[in-house]
């Protein structure tokens, strides 16, 4: 087998055509060497940050040299993320299909799935806050409708820069989606279910097994994403991040009587 060395040598006529090893190699090159790629560097170097006259670009080849490795290190590891966020996820997806593993439970992940629906939230939120008859009940109520009506805003937005599709196994039986729901990156579902527990952990007086019971609902609903199939591991991961973060915003937020007067009259 022909050492690196010698398989670059071979090739020496077209740097870029070493079988993909051309940002490895270029390490392991001599300043002679270095000045035949320069055509297929210079692109880099292009940039205004970059452009330097000659002579001086010729002493900061081996800089050159490292910051055209990064981007290329970093590009094989996000690579390698993506190839396991979707080997994991597709393995994951035990209830994607009547017929898959766990096809059995793919009705219960459906309940799971309308558990932690935006539409189920904010109809009883609004109906908790019609009932409510206290001014600070009123208060926490309110700003649970408004963390829920941000947190379809932000994922929408997200999910509208980053339009990454949802995995192929997913079939998309989804009850009321809207049409950015055709993306995958955040999970909507992930992040409604980190910020509402948080809500609801922080601001109602419940029972120890109560909150343990809002803590598992949270899991569940973000880990039944990935088992229907309708996520890819990293949105859900991110999404249960971005909900945690969702709810710092609504506390920094936070909608007070001095803030909305009218709305806390009793
Ligand atoms: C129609 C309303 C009010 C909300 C849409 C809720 C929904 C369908 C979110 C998508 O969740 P995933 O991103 O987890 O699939």
């Amino acid at each position: 087998m022909p050492s690196p060395r010698i398989s670059r040598a071979a090739t020496s006529g077209n740097p870029n055509n070493a079988n993909g090893r051309f940002e490895f190699m270029s390490l392991l090159t001599n300043k002679t060497s270095l000045s035949e790629q320069a055509p297929a560097r210079l692109r880099t170097s292009d940039s205004p940050v970059h452009r330097k006259d000659s002579s001086s670009s010729q002493q900061q080849l081996p800089e050159e040299d490292c910051m055209k490795l990064n981007p290329s290190f970093l590009g094989i590891a996000l690579r390698s993320l993506l190839a396991v966020d979707l080997w994991l996820s597709k393995t994951m997806g035990v209830c994607a299909r009547e017929g898959s593993s766990w096809g059995s439970a793919r009705p219960m992940m459906k309940l799971v799935e309308i558990s932690g629906h935006g539409i189920p939230w904010i109809a009883g939120t609004m109906y908790c806050l019609y009932k409510s008859d206290s001014s600070a009940g009123r208060e926490v109520i309110l700003n649970l409708l408004f963390a829920l009506l941000l947190d379809i805003l932000l994922v929408a937005v997200v999910k509208g820069i980053v339009k990454r599709r949802r995995p192929i196994h997913n079939r998309m039986d989804m009850f009321a989606t809207f049409s950015v729901d055709k993306y995958s990156f955040p999970s909507g579902h992930a992040t409604r279910a980190a910020m509402v527990s948080r809500f609801m952990l922080n601001h109602l007086v419940l029972a120890v097994p109560v909150r343990i019971l809002v803590m598992l609902w949270a899991i569940v609903v973000s880990l039944s994403r990935v088992m229907l199939g309708r996520h890819n591991v990293t949105d859900v991961l991110f999404g249960f991040f971005m909900g945690h973060m969702q709810y710092s915003l609504v506390e920094y937020l936070w909608l007070s009587p001095n803030t909305l007067p009218a709305l806390f009259k009793i």
